[in-house]
């Protein structure tokens, strides 16, 4: 109940169109109720007493209680529905919105796919609860108490006969339930492993195809989706035992209820009529008893999916903005680290160990060293996509926490080794940080990215639609479209992460072109495995292990007998070689 009561705030304010629903469902049962009463007086007052004429009356009075009980079971329905789906409209919005706002850190640990089953199938169950669930149980109590009441009022040794196979029920429906959840929560498991395969089957398809593993990914689908169909199977043939069995205590009641009621007529302690109304009413209470189990069902469903979307909801959210952040400074881009030590996980060792350096505005900072060095770590607190434990990261002379988070990092502008790309026209990929940039500005920022002339070159230009994750563009095209885009934010600071090195050596200089372009004026770190990347920069960093081991320019890193030097030997000894070999 705790787990409603925390997501109360998506579905109290639509409150009046569940009372309305239930107010209707109370009409819908009190009439089906009606029916067999009025058969009862069919029989007993008309055909056995002879009141022919009534008739008439009656099948119309019939007719009108029918037509009013359509007009509400209209309503009931119409209205459950709505207030089940305009509540998950408003929870599906609340989960996007906080996804958006949750940090690098959460992301590190969430899994797509289980994110996209809570977004999808819990939001699902919690609202096949809130239209149907909760007035199912409002209509099985309902149902069961008035038909009760009925019977009692006809006859009470009867009802109390009829009533003691309802014990049964109850265990093998308890039974059922014990059996069929667990089942299908199997189901359930097992689709979210098959939706994982096909999933991770089109994103890595490139892998898959080119180390030939096809057969192996069939094989593997095959076992997953056996692995469901057997889930399937063994819920669905729980459910088929289950229907015939709560039929056959049905009928049992039924026999019991004619034998016993028949003797009641004989001996003219019960009309007719009333037998045949006890006829229609004991199926009233059975199979409502059959559908308490899939209530309950449905009910612990929801709680579970519950539980599940308020994990996201109550998230917290490590980066936030302070009240008074700065939002209207205009950012010059100074950026300093002082003694800045990162851990991202607290039993690891740290990322980054008193990290200082300065970085005025409009030089150029080279990051070099080993693979996993802590390159990207420094880049990432820049943007606060992830806080120090130690020290501060200041731009302009200010803390970044000072600054409005969007301020912040819509002055940041990345390049990535891998450019992200939306499966949209490539205008709006361009446009993605600056949605109001004119198309002169589109064109002229990707002119200067080198990009203009393969982008006019493609069937709709501008408006070329492109696949998921930028497909039907080359490694080197994409970048191209990354870096218009980055020059169209017109960032202060501006981080090449790795930009150049997916792509062939021709590709390389087009792109280096666009980057001296898109550098002028801005702070830029450049981060590189390549010397030939950095080497002009105004300050190289050397890491190692998460620390500085060395700074300084190119020429002077040299002659240090140091990392720079070692890694400067490796990349250009060959060429010396050659070149010793070949001179001119
Ligand atoms: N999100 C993260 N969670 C936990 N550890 C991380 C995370 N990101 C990076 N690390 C760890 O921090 C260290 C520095 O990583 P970083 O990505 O900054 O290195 P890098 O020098 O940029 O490496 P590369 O050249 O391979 O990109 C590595 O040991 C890495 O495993």
């Amino acid at each position: 109940m705790d787990t409603f009561k925390k997501l109360k705030s998506f579905f109290w304010p639509y409150k009046r169109l569940l009372f309305i629903s239930l107010l209707a469902l109370l009409f819908v049962t009190g009439i089906t109720v009606v029916y067999p009463i009025v058969l009862q007086i069919t029989i007993d007052e008309v055909v056995l007493g002879e009141r022919y004429p009534l008739i008439p009356f009656l099948a119309f009075g019939f007719i009108v209680i029918m037509a009013v009980k359509g007009l509400a079971t209209y309503f009931h329905q119409y209205l459950g529905e709505l207030f089940g789906i305009k509540s998950v409209y408003d929870l599906r919005n609340a989960l996007y919105k906080k996804l958006q706002k949750l940090s690098f850190k959460y992301y590190d640990n969430a899994k797509t796919g289980d994110l996209m089953s809570r977004l999808t199938s819990d939001v699902e169950s919690f609202r096949a609860f809130l239209s149907f669930g909760f007035s199912s149980v409002v209509r099985i109590t309902l149902i069961i108490l008035i038909s009760l009441g009925v019977m009692f009022y006809y006859s009470v040794p009867l009802a109390l006969v009829t009533m003691a196979s309802m014990p049964f029920l109850v265990v093998v429906t308890a039974r059922f339930d014990k059996q069929v959840h667990p089942a299908f929560r199997g189901v359930r498991k097992s689709l979210g492993r098959l939706n994982t395969r096909v999933q991770e089957n089109v994103s890595g398809i490139h892998t898959v195809k080119s180390l030939s593993r096809e057969d192996f990914e069939i094989g593997r689908f095959a076992n997953s989706n056996q692995n469901y169909r057997d889930h399937y199977l063994h819920t669905a043939s729980i459910w088929a035992k289950f229907f015939p069995l709560m039929e056959l205590l049905g009928n049992i009641s039924v026999v019991v209820l004619l034998g016993y009621g028949g003797h009641l007529v004989i001996q003219g302690d019960l009309q007719p009529g009333e037998l045949v109304a006890f006829f229609s009413l004991v199926w009233y209470i059975v199979w409502p008893l059959t559908d308490f189990g899939f209530v309950i069902n449905q009910f612990s469903q929801a709680k579970a999916s519950g539980e599940r979307l308020l994990e996201i909801l109550e998230q917290r959210e490590d980066i936030q903005e302070i009240t008074n952040a700065k939002k209207q400074t205009q950012i010059k881009g100074h950026v300093t680290f002082e003694d800045v030590t990162l851990t991202y996980v607290e039993e690891d060792d740290a990322a980054l160990k008193s990290i200082s350096f300065d970085a005025p505005p409009g030089k150029v900072i080279g990051l070099i060293g080993a693979t996993g060095a802590g390159k990207t770590s420094i880049t990432q607190l820049i943007t606060r996509f992830y806080e120090p434990e130690q020290g501060s990261v200041l731009i302009d002379g200010h803390p970044v926490q000072q600054y409005g988070l969007k301020t912040l990092r819509r002055n940041i502008g990345f390049v990535l080794q891998e450019a992200f790309l939306f499966s949209t026209t490539i205008l709006e990929n361009i446009r993605y940080g600056n949605p109001d940039a004119t198309m002169d500005e589109v064109m002229d920022a990707a002119k200067r990215a080198q990009a203009h002339d393969f982008i006019i070159d493609m069937p709709n230009g501008y408006e070329t639609l492109l696949g998921e994750r930028g497909m039907g563009l080359s490694g080197g095209q994409k970048q191209r479209i990354a870096i218009a885009r980055a020059i169209l934010i017109n960032p202060r600071i501006l981080v090449l992460d790795d930009a150049t090195s997916a792509v062939d050596m021709e590709t390389e200089f087009k792109i280096q072109k666009a980057l001296r372009e898109v550098m002028k004026g801005r702070t830029t770190f450049i981060i590189a495995h390549r010397i030939s990347a950095l080497k002009h920069a105004d300050e190289i960093l050397v890491l190692e292990d998460g620390k500085v081991v060395e700074r300084g320019v190119h020429e002077n890193l040299l002659k240090n007998g140091g990392t720079y030097q070692r890694i400067y030997d490796i990349q250009y000894q060959d060429q010396d070689t050659v070149l010793e070999k070949h001179p001119g």
